[in-house]
């Protein structure tokens, strides 16, 4: 898909080629249909909110994006190509990179130990914590990150500045995709808008970037595309400057059938 297409609603979808796409996608959990026939690209350079009440189903989809849960039923799409990701290792090696909402840092660490975590430099058999720490300023430099020194302890920063570094470890190791599950919920106004201000340098720098949130401004302000999830289906798309906040929700809580 290279231009803007009209979708059976009547919005229109994606205007870039998608980078991510589901096709189809079911995932029961017993007799709890999660997911029924899901349908949603991802497209890069793009901000991409996916939203919905809770129990709509938008992390359980997410956790099939990033490797978390496998499908039942249906397809997940890279680049065009079907994949099958049994770890979230796996989806992150194919640069699916996810910030979660309970910021998985390890608080007695530093900064450059948590962006290294899991993916540690090596030289000679043995960690090389120089080049380490200079690669960590070097990435906290060019998202301008607001954190103190990379030497410090995780424990010591505010929680505005651990959801920086969460994004900063997403962002780096070359991530197409980072995917960010109400990055803001837990900030308070000057955070919050720090941190939006790194989602939109992410997607200035060609990531794509997914966005879970119950926010509507943040959804109206910061996004490009929204898909709108209701009890396990994805009832529509619309490009954002094509949509109001009203529509958004009317479509969330079924007043609009989507
Ligand atoms: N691991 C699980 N085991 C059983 N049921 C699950 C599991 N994960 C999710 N569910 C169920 O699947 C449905 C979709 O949940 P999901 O967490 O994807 O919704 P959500 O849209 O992300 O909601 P919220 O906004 O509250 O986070 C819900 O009914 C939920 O209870």
């Amino acid at each position: 898909m290279t231009s803007l297409e009209k979708d059976p609603a009547g919005g229109t979808t994606t205007a870039t080629r998608p980078i991510l796409e589901a096709r189809n996608v079911s995932l029961s959990f017993g007799s709890v249909r999660a997911l029924r026939d899901v349908d949603v690209t991802v497209a890069a350079g793009e901000i991409t909110a996916l939203v919905g009440d809770n129990g709509a189903g938008k992390s359980t989809l997410v956790r099939c994006f990033s490797g978390v849960h496998k499908p039942q039923a249906g397809e997940i799409l890279l680049d065009g190509e079907p994949v099958s990701f049994s770890t979230p290792e796996a989806a992150r090696a194919a640069g699916i990179e996810t910030v979660h909402q309970n910021l998985a840092l390890v608080e007695d660490l530093t900064v450059w130990q948590n962006l290294f975590l899991n993916r540690e430099l090596t030289r000679f058999g043995m960690l090389d914590r120089k080049r380490m720490r200079t690669e960590a300023q070097k990435m906290v430099a060019e998202l301008a990150v607001n954190v103190p020194e990379v030497t410090a302890r995780v424990r010591r920063l505010s929680g505005g500045q651990r959801q920086a570094v969460s994004i900063c470890r997403a962002a780096g190791f070359s991530s197409r995709l980072v995917i960010m599950d109400e990055p803001t919920a837990a900030l308070g106004v000057q955070e919050t808008a720090r941190v939006e201000q790194l989602i939109l340098k992410l997607r200035d720098e060609g990531h794509a970037v997914l966005l879970i949130s119950h926010n509507f401004d943040q959804v109206m302000r910061l996004s490009q595309q929204v898909w709108v999830m209701r009890a396990g289906r994805c009832v529509a798309g619309r490009r954002t400057d094509a949509t109001t906040g009203q529509e958004i929700v009317g479509l969330i809580t079924g007043a609009i059938p989507g």
